[in-house]
């Protein structure tokens, strides 16, 4: 199944951000957002991942489907990393960690705090969320933040393997992971404000 955005606009704090964007991710496919700060990109993220409704526009193959990996990692701060990773998996009803624990190297951490951790270790956490999610659809915000090189390599693999499994992967990154990925430049779908055209007239 495919993830499909028709036509799709976005807004932040009541703002228009992004208007009419549309584009479609086939199982096996990576797409990149790309687009200055600020044009929108963690916003239209948060609508995919079923965090904000659309302003216009539909988006179909999303919902159930999308694992999401934001900013903030959700990670619980007073369980042990091993801890958060089984929570995760009882929520979607998965077994085993193990394999998400070897994919980011955390299994010598299993048993920190994950408050604990260094800003790196908590995101290679929250990347290991994605594997016991069970969920076909990677939508990432700025995935790599934080992570060392050697980091970023596990995190590629780990894209490369899910998309080999029939997952595909929606991101807003910087940088070139290596993956084969379209690109969607999101700097033409920049939303118009709405004119303040009586300006003057407030004041009269
Ligand atoms: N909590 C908020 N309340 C109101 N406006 C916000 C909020 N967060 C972001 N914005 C604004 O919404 C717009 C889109 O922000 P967004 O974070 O989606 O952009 P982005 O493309 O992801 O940026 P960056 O590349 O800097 O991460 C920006 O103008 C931003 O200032």
């Amino acid at each position: 199944m495919e993830l499909i955005l028709d036509r799709v606009s976005v807004a932040r704090g009541g703002v228009p951000v992004l208007a009419e964007v549309s584009l479609r991710l086939a199982p096996g496919r990576a797409l990149v957002l790309r687009g200055p700060n600020g044009i929108g990109k963690t916003t239209l993220l948060r609508t995919i991942a079923g965090l904000q409704p659309p302003v216009a526009g539909t988006i179909a193959g999303a919902e159930e489907r999308v694992a999401y990996a934001g900013h903030a990692d959700g990670i619980k701060p007073t369980l042990t990393v091993a801890e958060n990773l089984a929570f995760w998996a009882s929520v979607f009803g998965t077994e085993g960690i193990g394999a998400a624990l070897a994919a980011y190297q955390l299994e010598v951490l299993g048993w920190r705090m994950a408050g604990t951790l260094s800003a790196g270790q908590k995101r290679r956490l929250g990347l290991a969320r994605l594997l016991v999610t069970g969920r076909p659809v990677w939508v990432l915000d700025e995935p790599t933040v934080s992570l060392d090189a050697e980091a970023v390599g596990w995190f590629a693999g780990a894209v490369r393997t899910h998309l080999a499994a029939g997952g595909s992967a929606l991101m807003a990154t910087h940088i070139d992971l290596g993956i084969e990925a379209e690109v969607l430049e999101l700097s033409g779908h920049r939303a118009v404000l709405p004119a303040l055209d009586d300006f003057d007239g407030a004041f009269a």
